[in-house]
């Protein structure tokens, strides 16, 4: 059993790390809600959540605690790849644990999830909370988790949130920017901004405009009500409504069937799916692919060698097609 004052001091350091806005999801493995309680492990959840220690869950798959891109363990999340699967699955310091998953090419697929079933995540920390953003460290506030929901977005690699319980506030601003959403029968999903006097006047109400349209989104966003797994699953805010027990093996199942498909194919989707709504960054995007793409044809090849070797490039052989 864990007091509150021990959980109190928990929650506060982790929503401390976690780039600062972010309070962490809980995993209540008591009667009482306990959010940020990474330590704390859910009975029910033991076979999965002991997967850290490199343990095979019950639907055969193995997680092994990952590092970040520069080797370095997390104090505050837990980050795990499936081995052997092309799966990576985070909780916090999700930044540093999303740049590994990019840059990790035996990575295709990212699953954002809480730990435990009573919390996905709950938003913003409000103890944390001062007049300019979320105070970290060196107490200086910032909305760093505009910068995440960027990230998530720009991932070339689809990005599944796994709910359980919770996704109110930020956290539900964070499982509409993730790419595919996954949730348990007993997930509770909305806003709560104009009850404690914050709004998302970006992601978080246009990407809800697109995902329920533009009347539902504001009656998510002025109301500010809870929304059952089954009305989120009516709106369009989900993908898919499991029993909670069944979350984790539909999601990975989910994540299968994405990786039988091409990458490049998911990849250059992904973008253009955010293409239009997002702008100049998502024409950026989708470039991108392009131009990736265009650097693997012998056409693209030709002009760097003929560079290289100071000579004229010939472009001549390859087709002006119709
Ligand atoms: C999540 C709840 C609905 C659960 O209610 P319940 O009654 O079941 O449980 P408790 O209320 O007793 O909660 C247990 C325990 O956790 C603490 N807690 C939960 N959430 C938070 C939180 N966000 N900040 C601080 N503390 C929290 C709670 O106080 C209890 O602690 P005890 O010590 O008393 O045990 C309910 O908890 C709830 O509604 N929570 C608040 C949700 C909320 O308002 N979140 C913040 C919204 S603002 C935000 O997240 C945000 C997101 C963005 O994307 C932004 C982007 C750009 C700008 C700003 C943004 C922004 O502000």
């Amino acid at each position: 059993m864990i007091s509150d004052k021990e959980l109190s001091a928990v929650t506060r350091r982790i929503a401390t790390v976690s780039n600062h806005l972010l309070l962490p999801v809980g995993s209540g493995s008591n009667s009482s809600l306990s959010y940020g309680s990474i330590e704390l492990c859910n009975a029910s959840m033991d076979d999965s959540y002991h997967r850290i220690h490199g343990e095979v869950a019950s639907h055969g798959v193995e997680w092994k605690t990952a590092c970040d891109e520069y080797g370095k363990e997390f104090t505050d999340i837990i980050y795990e790849k499936a081995i052997g699967e092309g799966i990576a699955k985070t909780i916090k310091e999700l930044i540093r644990a999303f740049n590994d998953a990019r840059d990790d090419s035996s990575i295709g697929v990212i699953i954002l999830t809480g730990k435990g079933t009573k919390a996905f995540c709950s938003g913003g920390d409000q103890a944390l909370r001062k007049t300019d953003g979320y105070a970290d460290f060196e107490n200086f506030g910032r909305l760093n988790v505009l910068d995440l929901q960027v990230q998530i977005r720009r991932l070339p690699k689809p990005v599944l949130a796994m709910v359980a319980g919770y996704a109110v506030g930020g956290g539900h601003v964070l499982h509409m920017v993730c790419d595919l959403t996954i949730a348990a029968d007993n997930a509770i999903f909305g806003q709560t901004g104009p009850k404690v006097g914050s709004f998302d006047a970006g992601h978080g109400s246009s990407i809800m405009s697109r995902l329920v349209g533009p009347k539902k989104a504001r009656e998510m966003w002025f109301l500010a009500r809870f929304y059952t797994a089954s009305e989120a699953e009516k709106m369009g805010l989900v993908n898919a409504v499991v029993p909670l027990e069944k979350l984790e093996q539909e999601t990975i199942k989910w994540c299968r069937e994405i990786l039988r498909n091409s990458p490049t194919a998911i990849r250059v989707l992904k973008s253009s799916l955010n293409a239009v709504d997002d702008g100049h960054a998502g024409l950026q995007e989708l470039g991108g692919n392009a131009t990736l793409i265009f650097y693997g044809t012998e056409e693209g090849n030709e002009g760097k060698t003929a560079y290289v070797q100071r000579r004229r490039p010939d472009f001549s052989k390859f087709p002006r097609r119709p």
